[in-house]
Order: structure tokens, then C-alpha cells, then sequence
């Protein structure tokens, strides 16, 4: 078994933190969502001319964008989303499609706005920024990027843990930072949370495994799309390292930082500092997810803020999005990553929003309800 170097192994706790650090005040700032609107939500949302429960999925985001914003008119007006880019040492095991370098050729594919995200960006209005958290690559300045990095790439997960606690710590604040100073430059209503990184589905799915304790066999998909002999092999790595790192399924700071990813630690720290904001956070393909799970153990009181954009088709993802508690908006067979389905169900979640202020009710419009009540 390989040797685990003692600096590297020094664990993540929140508590010898000061409590005046960003990342320890941006949780502590964590507040659930105050329910106090719901039942006039849901008399408000059913008050609409429409059978009860016809607009499906529409009405609960409708009512639950009701308690985010405690306000029965709740209103989307600024989107955001960040695609958090990072390398990842496990390559070296063959766990993808793709080489490596494909993570700098897309950022600078993103920056040229010729990418998939870009093009649903531009579609729905959406602000699109690239983060750079730890790709192996250096990029000139450019108005779209902002510059995160904590190290060219993590360490191989497979024989050593992926990032020290203190790079942890700073993947974290760069995360909520990104959120943060882009939320004080202009109040964001709803961000999405898309990521970039060859390799990156085998730690989201090992992470996923050692927080919810579903199997490597059940959980490990193809990603990019490895063929048989790179699953068996993927499924492999993932055991190896989680029977290497054994860490604690409750402490979502150690799973992140022994099995990590620089861009899923910063989508964490993305969300937590959103959720500290009262913000939506709409999650996108398995390794969103992976980042979501990993918050949601940090602090379950993130829980009310998240929505699931849409269904991957990596298995681990409907493992993590269980465990919380979700069901995603939409289900389109996208396994891209990048925030396509994020974006997709952002616009769905606005309009969700517009139904509930501007649709008539039954007395508005003099519609009979169901029980045949005359409405004036
Ligand atoms: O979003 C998903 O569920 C998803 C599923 C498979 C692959 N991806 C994307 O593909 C890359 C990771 O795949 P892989 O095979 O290199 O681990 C990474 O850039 C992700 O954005 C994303
Ligand atoms: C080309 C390509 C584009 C991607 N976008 C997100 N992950 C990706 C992986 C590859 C390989």
C-alpha cells in the first residue's frame, strides 16, 4: 500500500478555525429557509386557473422559490454561472476517454465562447464566468475568467489523498469568494453550479460512494466514455481508494479533501456561500452533485436553497441526489457536465416564478374552481 505523507494528513476541522475566517463565517452564516410562507404558497399556487397539481414540477419550484426569497412574488432577475475548472492527478491511472490536456483546450474553447455552456448561456441570459481552481495550464487574463487557482491539479487519489488540508481550506474560499464578490457586484437570484476537469467523475463518484455508502460496482459510470476495460478499471481505482482514505461518511470536509478536486471543493464552497445569501443553487450532472452532497453534510441546512437541474446519466448521481433528498427538474439523457442541464433547469425555475405572479387565479379571471363555485 502506498505511504501517505504526515502533511498531507493532517485532517480538516471546521473548529480550530477562527470563527472570523471565510470559510468558518460563510457557514455559520448558513440559516435554513424560513417556512413560514408555505401554506399561502401553496393556496396561492392552487388558486391558479388551473386543475390542482397541473403544472407538475413547475408549482413546487414556484412554491419552494417562494421560501427562498420569503416573498410570495418571487422574481429571477440576475442567473449566474460559473463552470469551475480543475485537473486531476488520477488520470495517470487511465479513468477517462480523454487526456488530460482537454481540460485547458476547453477553457480556452469556454473563453472563446464555442462551447456547449456558452451557447445555452447566450440562449437563456445567462451570466457565464470560468473559474480557474486548478487547472494544469497557465491563461492569460481574459473578462470571462476568474483566476482561483490552489495548484495545477490534485494529487493521485488512488495512492495518496488529493490535497492537503490547507489547500482544502483554500479551494473552499475561493469558492464562496467567487460566489461572494460576484453576488456583491451584482445580487444574484439564481446560480448554477458547472465544472470542467478530465477525470473528474472518478472523484465525485468516490466521493459519492463514501458519503452515502452506495458501491463503487453500482455507482461508477463511463464519464467522457471509457469502454469495459476502463470501467473495470475505474470501478477499481475508486475501490482502491476509498479502502486507502477510509474517511469519516460525516465529515464532508475530509471526503472532499482525501478524494477531492479542486473545482468540486470550490462548487462546495460555491454553494454554501449562496445558500449563506439566500440564493438558489441550481446543481448540474454528477460531479455538481458530488459538490452539493458534500455541502449538504457540511451543513444540512443548505438543503432548502438546492435544486437538482436535471437527471445524468452517471448512476452515482441519483445515489447522492437520494441521500439529499432531491428529484431532478428534467431529464434530458446529458451527461456533458459544463452547467448545460443547470442552465436548462434555471429557466424552468424562472418561469416557474413568473407563474406565480402572473397567472390569474379563479377569482381574478371568474373561472368556476372544481367544485363548481361561481367566481365573480
Ligand atoms: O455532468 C455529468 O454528469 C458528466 C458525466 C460525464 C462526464 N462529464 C464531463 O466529462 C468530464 C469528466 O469525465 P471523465 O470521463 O474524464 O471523468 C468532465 O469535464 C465533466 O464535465 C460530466
Ligand atoms: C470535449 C469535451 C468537452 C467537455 N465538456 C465537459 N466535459 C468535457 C469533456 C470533453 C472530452
Amino acid at each position: 500500500m502506498p505511504k501517505k505523507t504526515p502533511s498531507a494528513d493532517t485532517p480538516f476541522i471546521l473548529s480550530a478555525l477562527a470563527p472570523a475566517t471565510l470559510c468558518r463565517a460563510t457557514i455559520d452564516a448558513v440559516a435554513s429557509v424560513d417556512t413560514t410562507l408555505l401554506a399561502d404558497a401553496g393556496r396561492k399556487i392552487d388558486n391558479k386557473t388551473k386543475p390542482a397539481g397541473s403544472l407538475g414540477r413547475l408549482e413546487t419550484l414556484a412554491v419552494q422559490m417562494c421560501l427562498v426569497q420569503n416573498r410570495l412574488d418571487p422574481a429571477i432577475g440576475q442567473k449566474n454561472l460559473f463552470v469551475f475548472a480543475g485537473d486531476h492527478g488520477v488520470t495517470a491511472e487511465g479513468v477517462s476517454a480523454f487526456p488530460s490536456e482537454v481540460t485547458v483546450q476547453m477553457v480556452l474553447n469556454f473563453l472563446a465562447g464555442g462551447a456547449a455552456i456558452n451557447v445555452l448561456c447566450r440562449h437563456y441570459g445567462i451570466d457565464m464566468k470560468v473559474v480557474d481552481m486548478g487547472v494544469a495550464g497557465a491563461f492569460e487574463d481574459h473578462p470571462d475568467l476568474v483566476k482561483k487557482k490552489v495548484a495545477p491539479g490534485t494529487e493521485n487519489l488512488a495512492r495518496q489523498v488529493a490535497m492537503s488540508a490547507d489547500a482544502l481550506k483554500t479551494a473552499l474560499e475561493n469558492g464562496m469568494a467567487v460566489f461572494l464578490e460576484a453576488h456583491a457586484r451584482k445580487p444574484i437570484d439564481i446560480v448554477g453550479m458547472g465544472e470542467m476537469g478530465i477525470g473528474n467523475t472518478t472523484p465525485a463518484t468516490a466521493i459519492i460512494c463514501a458519503l452515502t455508502g452506495i458501491s463503487p460496482a453500482e455507482a461508477t459510470g463511463r464519464g467522457t466514455g471509457v469502454d469495459d476495460d476502463g470501467l473495470k478499471r475505474k470501478t477499481a481505482v475508486i475501490e482502491q481508494a476509498l479502502k486507502l482514505h477510509c474517511p469519516d461518511s460525516k465529515n464532508g470536509f475530509e471526503v472532499l479533501r482525501t478524494l477531492g478536486g479542486f473545482e468540486i471543493a470550490g462548487m462546495a464552497g460555491a454553494i454554501l456561500a449562496a445558500a449563506s445569501k439566500q440564493t438558489a443553487v441550481v446543481l448540474d450532472g454528477v460531479i455538481s452533485t458530488a459538490a452539493g452532497l458534500a455541502a449538504f453534510v457540511i451543513c444540512p441546512s443548505i438543503k432548502g436553497f438546492l435544486i437538482a437541474g436535471h437527471r445524468s446519466v452517471e448512476p452515482a448521481q441519483k445515489a447522492a441526489l437520494s441521500f439529499i433528498g432531491l428529484e431532478p427538474v428534467l431529464d434530458l439523457q446529458m451527461r456533458l457536465g459544463e452547467g448545460t442541464g443547470a442552465v436548462m433547469a434555471m429557466d424552468a425555475v424562472a418561469a416557474a416564478c413568473k407563474i406565480m405572479t402572473q397567472m390569474a387565479s379563479f377569482e381574478g379571471a371568474g373561472v368556476s374552481t372544481a367544485s363548481g363555485t361561481a367566481t365573480a
